[in-house]
């Protein structure tokens, strides 16, 4: 047995063989000799009570190999007997790994709590709840609180409220997304009441039993942050000075590429503030232009050469937009550091806008240019009215040379007719309004006076005080006499020069108005030209204006000053004679303007002689207003006309009755040809040496179903004058035609039929086209169809009548001329016309017996004919004396009611078929 107090081992019986370090886990028994060298190295149990008690002692061995080994001894003390211990049982377990694990724990534990304690940042164990279960002293620095101060906190109540949501978005994210850490910066407020920025990474930290944790570290970056947001400020500061500013400004890096542009580069380049400024040196739909207009290529541009060559660089450069706008710039570039890599500079470049100045020396430039070059004289004073500066048109207008007017003042234009001091005022109202405007006389240097019209503007000073005074006039003489003749050409007739219509309408209306006040009289006077038109026809348009002014001139001096005259248009006069006491009074000047118009006019070596036809309204009697007096006037004239001209007529309530019956006949007229009212009658030409019927003259006769027989002389001036004669005459060509075909066919004698053929049809139609139909369609021969055409018409003038004339020749038909003798015919054209009858007109026939000087016009009428070898034909013989005076003249055929009236178609050709015995066609004419 050991002694007690020496902790050598006398003997052990149980050894595991594993403990002994020859054979580990092979359960051979070892050397007990072994055992013997095994010696306790420590023991926490003091070693007696080790010895008495049961006992669980941990305790480190020294093996054999040299390791220590570290056992948990299980005794027992053996009691052999009465209370006596006979030894001791022990069981050594192994605890060495266990020993050697639970070392690296506490050496983890040492080295993490240094770590811990230690660490630069903050770290603290929060429970999943939040709440602190340990905290570094950092931690406890950075938060300013104590540790204890914080185990009694959780993270929430330090964390500032505008982070916490963020925050706890961390730590679901954390524990849900199952992810290692997550990171935030947030603000943590200092138990000083300091807030500061941190860098916030978060971990879960999990027990072995589960039970969760995290840990936080935390950093701080409040000087990060602050650094962060000084910078942002700063740059925001320098984005706003670069908007701010009114120069343009682009950074563009070492490869050109822009990295800054201003609003006002944008502007520049025609862009819109928020618009993506073109990154290249070469924008695309850009060019650029230099100050003489040229094309500037890129690599000449101040940015490109600062760029390459690293030297500031400055041009004035037009910036051409793709919309052809373009602002014109001082482009100044300024190199940075150079690039190392490209071998490049990057550039600074300012632009300050010169489109406005550029565009105000333009506008100087123009100014300039108008000022010297303008039609308009400009005078420019001072406030003083002294004369600065004058231009050319000035010179050319006053005479006045710029050196000889400078510092004298516009009184020196001032005119005689308008007088200083009426000069004076101009000027000083247009001081005191600052403009003037208006029409002046002038002086000339040398003397006269001329209109101007004169613009005088004030230039004030930016203290609102006159600077200068700008003059401007021009010229206006011969506006002016154009102003005069234009109004007067406004309210007269440019033929005449009497008042025209509306002057007339003026004046009646006055005159008119001037007799309802006083109840005075007032004539109207309508004279209408008798046979002006065949005047005009015969002898021209010129001659016809030339007799119109004869006649307004010799009007003036047939009334007074206060009457008034106008040329109503044509040949129509009107004359008002105000204040007339009775009838009387105008009927005596109705006379007197017969009596002067009667003597002949002296127009182009021709003695003219013509007579009026006037009618004669009287206020109140025949109308109260213009209009009225108007139409009865005229009324009046027409029938004056009818009553065979060269006379005049009062307006009688009975004239207006035909009026409305001529409108009635028009009326009817119109529906003549659909009602088949009309037809032909035939008058038999006679060849006076033989008694024989040569031809017939086809007359229109009407019968109308509501107006009865109309004759001729009633409807055919109302066909005329509405146009209805053009229907109507085509009728007739056709029906005689037809008529006369009829007769050849019917086996009767060849005779010619005659058919008028009226001016207005013959202008208007296309007469060639319509008499070669008609004869084509009705195969009556041309030769037995004669055209009548008037003297009038033929003597027109004119070559396109000279022309349709010659065709209708050349188709083949007669002409003859109708009412011959009452016209103007000249010689010459008769010939060229190359007609083949002269018809003696009824008028000279009827009187030519009693007569001389109408026997001597059948004379000549005659004798002519038989010279230019025309045949001549007399109408509307009527006796025996006639066709005796006609035979002994020499004319060879006659037509009158002496032979036979106008007959119908059937006793026409029966006429014709039982002559050349006259008697007995005249007894049938008779009877029919
Ligand atoms: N006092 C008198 N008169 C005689 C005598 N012999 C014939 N007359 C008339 O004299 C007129 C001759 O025709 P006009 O001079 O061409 O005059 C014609 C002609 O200008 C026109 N006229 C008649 N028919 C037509 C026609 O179909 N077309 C055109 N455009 N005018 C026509 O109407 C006018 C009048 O025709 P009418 O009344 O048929 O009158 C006819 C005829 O009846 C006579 O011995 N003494």
């Amino acid at each position: 047995m050991p002694s007690l107090t020496s902790p050598r081992l006398a003997n052990t019986c149980w050894v595991s063989a594993w403990m002994t370090g020859d054979v580990r886990g092979s359960g051979v028994p070892v050397c007990i000799r072994k055992i013997a060298n095994w010696r306790w190295l420590s023991c926490a149990t003091p070693w007696r009570t080790r010895m008495l008690a049961k006992a669980s002692i941990a305790c480190c061995l020294l093996h054999a190999d040299g390791r220590e080994i570290h056992v948990r001894d299980l005794r027992s003390p053996m009691e052999r007997h009465q209370g006596h211990l006979s030894g001791l049982r022990g069981i050594f377990v192994d605890i060495t790994a266990r020993k050697a694990s639970e070392a690296a724990l506490e050496d983890s534990e040492a080295r993490f709590r240094g770590t811990f304690e230690q660490a630069a940042m903050g770290v603290c164990l929060c429970a999943v709840n939040g709440r602190y279960m340990r905290v570094n002293q950092r931690y406890c620095e950075l938060t300013g609180y104590s540790e204890v101060e914080l185990l009694l906190r959780d993270f929430r109540e330090i964390t500032h409220a505008d982070d916490l949501e963020a925050n706890e978005r961390l730590l679901d994210a954390l524990i849900l997304d199952n992810t290692e850490r997550h990171s935030i910066e947030k603000r943590i407020l200092r138990r000083d009441g300091e807030l500061i920025w941190v860098n916030l990474t978060i971990s879960l930290v999990r027990s072995r039993r589960g039970s969760g944790q995290f840990m936080e570290v935390i950093e701080d970056i409040t000087a990060r942050k602050h650094a962060e947001r000084e910078l942002r400020e700063s740059e925001a500061r320098m984005r706003s000075i670069l908007s701010a500013m009114r120069e343009g400004v682009i950074m563009r890096d070492a490869e050109g590429v822009v990295i800054i542009a201003n609003a006002a580069a944008r502007r520049l380049y025609g862009l819109a503030p928020e618009a993506v400024f073109p990154p290249l040196l070469e924008p695309e739909g850009y060019s650029f232009v230099r100050e003489d207009g040229s094309e500037c290529p890129v690599p000449e541009l101040p940015g490109a050469r600062a760029m390459v060559e690293g030297c500031s660089a400055a041009a004035v450069v037009g910036i051409v937009a793709e919309n052809g706008q373009c602002s014109w710039v001082m482009a100044r570039a300024e190199p940075l550091q150079r690039d190392t890599h490209t071998g490049l500079f990057p550039v600074v470049l300012t632009l300050n806008d010169l489109t406005a100045q550029r565009r105000a020396e333009e506008e100087l430039r123009l100014a300039a240019t108008v000022f010297d070059n303008s039609v308009e004289a400009i005078m420019i004073t001072d406030a003083g009215r002294q004369i600065l500066s004058v231009n050319k048109a000035f010179t050319v207008l006053t005479g006045h040379e710029p050196m000889s007017v400078s510092g004298q003042t516009p009184a020196i234009l001032s005119s005689v007719r308008q007088g200083l001091n009426q000069y004076d005022r101009i000027w000083r109202e247009a001081a005191m309004r600052g403009v003037w405007q208006g029409e002046v006389w002038q002086r000339r240097r040398e003397g006269g006076e001329f209109p101007v019209w004169l613009s005088i503007s004030v230039v004030r000073d930016r203290g609102g005080a006159i600077a200068n005074f700008v003059a401007v006039f021009s010229d206006i003489t011969e506006r002016k006499a154009n102003e005069a003749r234009i109004a007067f050409l406004a309210h007269h007739d440019p033929l005449t020069s009497l008042p025209n219509r509306t002057l007339f309408q003026d004046r009646l209306e006055q005159a008119l108005a001037r007799c309802e006040r006083n109840g005075g009289r007032l004539a109207l006077l309508f004279l209408d030209l008798d046979r002006f038109k065949t005047i005009n026809d015969s002898l021209g348009h010129l001659a016809g204006d030339r007799l119109l002014q004869a006649v307004a001139e010799r009007l003036r001096h047939c009334v007074r000053d206060t009457d008034t005259i106008c040329r109503q248009g044509g040949d129509e006069f009107i004359i008002v004679l105000p204040d007339v006491l009775d009838s009387e009074v105008s009927a005596r000047v109705a006379e007197k303007i017969l009596r002067r118009l009667a003597e002949p006019f002296e127009i182009d070596g021709n003695a003219l002689g013509t007579s009026f036809s006037i009618g004669i309204a009287v206020y109140p009697n025949d109308g109260r207003q213009a209009s009225v007096l108007m139409k009865n006037a005229d009324t009046a004239m027409y029938h004056a006309k009818e009553s065979g001209r060269n006379t005049y007529r009062f307006f009688t309530e009975a004239m207006n009755a035909n009026a409305l019956e001529r409108l009635q006949v028009e009326n009817q007229l119109r529906q003549a040809l659909e009602r088949s009212e009309l037809l032909l009658h035939f008058q038999p030409q006679v060849e006076l040496s033989s008694g024989r019927i040569v031809g017939g003259e086809a007359l229109l006769r009407w019968q109308s179903e509501v107006l009865g027989f109309v004759p001729p002389g009633r409807f055919i001036p109302i066909a005329e004058e509405s146009g209805l004669i053009v229907p109507i005459g085509r009728w007739v060509l056709w029906e005689a035609c037809r008529q006369a075909k009829r007769w050849l066919v019917e086996g009767q004698a060849r005779v010619t039929v005659a058919v008028n053929i009226s001016a207005l049809q013959f202008r208007r139609e296309d007469i060639v086209e319509l008499v070669s139909q008609a004869l084509a369609e009705t195969g009556l021969p041309p030769s037995c169809l004669e055209l009548e055409l008037t003297e009038s018409l033929l003597m027109e003038q004119a070559e396109d009548v000279l022309d349709t004339v010659q065709c209708l020749k050349n188709l083949g038909v007669r002409l003859s001329i109708d009412d011959f003798g009452t016209g103007y015919s000249s010689l010459s054209y008769l010939k060229r016309f190359a007609v083949d009858r002269l018809k003696i007109d009824q008028g000279f026939v009827r009187d030519m017996v009693e007569d001389p000087d109408d026997a001597a016009i059948v004379r000549s009428i005659i004798q002519l004919g038989r010279s230019l070898k025309l045949d001549v034909i007399a109408e509307g013989a009527e006796s025996r004396t006639q066709v005796d005076f006609l035979i002994s003249e020499g004319c060879r055929e006659a037509q009158g009611y002496y032979f036979c009236p106008p007959v119908t178609p059937e006793v026409f050709a029966q006429m014709i078929s039982s002559s050349p015995d006259p008697s007995e066609w005249q007894r049938e004419a008779r009877r029919a």
